[in-house]
């Protein structure tokens, strides 16, 4: 049977925009205020998922959330009609109306952990909703993220959801950011790599003092248990704490893997050789590709600001592998010679293709943070609701939307404009039907 693995990309919102709502994250904080155009970033992501679906790749969609969030604004003590609501958090609790706004869901990333069927104990593709509780813009997604995968992934015969873990930081989960699949075919049972930044039950154990360690040990447990994996086919791994201090505040900034290859910086994570010798003996006898970026090669700081390694590292259909990097990546002397470099080395990756994803670089998002990446089988993905899967049609389709419904300009004034709520409620109605998806979202339950 024929085995895929196909990239949900996030569909970018009618309210992006930059609110320096990360702290730990350093593209967030230096753009802050900046004006954004979500019309861009919108066709931005459009143009990347349409050029993978043209490579012959299997290529889907996520619907993006309601913002500004007005039942979230009502639930902290809002009130009166939604404008009134709008006009009084703006002014009476900025930063607490800002993180409203964000649409932040973009970032699939961090939408949820996927573990594909082969590696489940029964035989069922398994998500988790991520709750993102280290940032409170974040933690408004997990509720309608799982009904959107819900109406994406609707057949209860392939697909298990669960609801996401406790929304407490001893259990913060950030989702397939913090989450890498080993495996010789996508259709075989995988090692899969969970990366956590510190111990939630154990204060002795090492932890970043400048900046916050999202994911927690406790969490990445606690999702494999729920997926059914056993512990042969599971590695536990510590983020390098001074690289999360440096601004890695999540693993795929720093590390990424596909099939048999892991790509990562030489200081990604604290135990490496140990971590890599148990990925190695756990993954048998195949062969395994790791190649290491050395400091001296391309430095944190160039990581993080090039996102070398927030890259996406594709199968093609000839079996080659391609890697998808943000022009940040070209324009970048170290990091552009180190891939081309790369591809003479003898490894899987064999070319490099640069897009222009800048309106998500601005607030720390590469190309690898706008996807989720599910392994599917042929009746797997026949079993996917198809109006979010992309093609030329649904290409047409979704430009058009964006056209008609998004702004080319936004600033934090804008976002109390009870006009803009009206035409993202507008917008995300038209598109639910695009996408039958059904009703997703608060206003269209209320
Ligand atoms: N995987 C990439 C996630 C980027 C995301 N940025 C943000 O939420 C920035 C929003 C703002 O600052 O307006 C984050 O840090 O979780």
């Amino acid at each position: 049977m024929k085995q895929y693995e196909v990239n949900f990309d996030g569909l970018v919102g009618p309210t992006h925009n930059y609110a320096g709502l990360s702290f730990g994250n350093v593209a967030s904080l230096n753009n802050a205020n900046a004006v954004s155009n979500p019309k861009e970033a919108a066709k931005q992501g459009l143009l990347k998922m349409k050029a993978l679906a043209d490579m012959g790749m299997q290529q889907g969609i996520l619907a993006p959330q309601e913002r500004p969030d007005i039942a979230m604004l009502r639930r902290l003590g809002f009130t009166g009609s939604d404008a009134t609501v709008l006009e009084n958090a703006a002014k009476n609790a900025k930063q607490v109306f800002l993180a409203c706004c964000s649409a932040s869901s973009m970032w699939t990333a961090n939408a949820a952990t996927v573990s594909p069927s082969p590696d489940t104990a029964d035989g069922r593709v398994h998500f988790t909703p991520a709750n993102l509780t280290n940032k409170f813009h974040r933690s408004l997604e997990p509720r309608v993220t799982g009904n959107i995968l819900k109406a994406t992934f609707a057949n209860e015969k392939y697909f298990a959801h669960h609801t996401h873990l406790p929304d407490n930081d001893h259990f913060g989960d950030e989702g397939a950011a913090n989450h890498t699949r080993l495996c010789t075919d996508y259709g075989h049972a995988g090692l899969e790599l969970f990366v956590y930044g510190r111990h939630a039950f154990d204060a002795s154990k090492p932890a970043p003092t400048r900046y916050p360690a999202r994911q927690t040990l406790e969490a990445c447990q606690a999702i494999a248990r729920l997926h059914g994996l056993s512990d042969e086919s599971v590695v536990y791994m510590q983020q390098n704490p001074d690289v999360i201090d440096q601004g890695v505040f999540h693993n795929d900034v720093i590390s990424v893997g596909n099939q048999n290859v892991l790509f990562y910086h030489e200081q990604a994570f604290l135990n490496t050789q140990s971590s890599l010798d148990e990925i190695r003996q756990k993954f048998g006898e195949h062969p395994l590709h790791f190649i290491e970026v050395k400091t001296s090669a391309v430095s944190v700081e160039d990581a993080v600001k090039t996102y070398l390694f927030n890259t996406q590292i594709i199968t093609l259909p000839d079996n080659t592998m391609a890697i998808i990097a943000p022009t940040e990546c070209e324009e970048n002397p170290a990091v552009h010679q180190y891939l081309q470099e790369l591809v003479t080395l003898g490894t899987p990756i064999k070319e490099v293709k640069y897009f222009d994803v800048k309106q998500s670089m601005r607030n720390g998002g590469g190309p690898a943070c706008l996807r989720l990446r599910v392994a599917l089988t042929e009746h797997e993905l026949d079993a996917v609701n198809p109006y979010t899967l992309m093609n030329d049609d649904q290409f047409k389709r979704l430009n058009t939307w964006v056209d008609k419904h998004y702004r080319d300009a936004l600033t934090e004034n804008d976002l109390r404009d009870p006009q803009l709520l009206m035409e993202s409620r507008a917008a995300l109605d038209e598109l639910t039907q695009l996408m039958k998806l059904g009703s997703v979202y608060p206003f269209q339950q209320d």
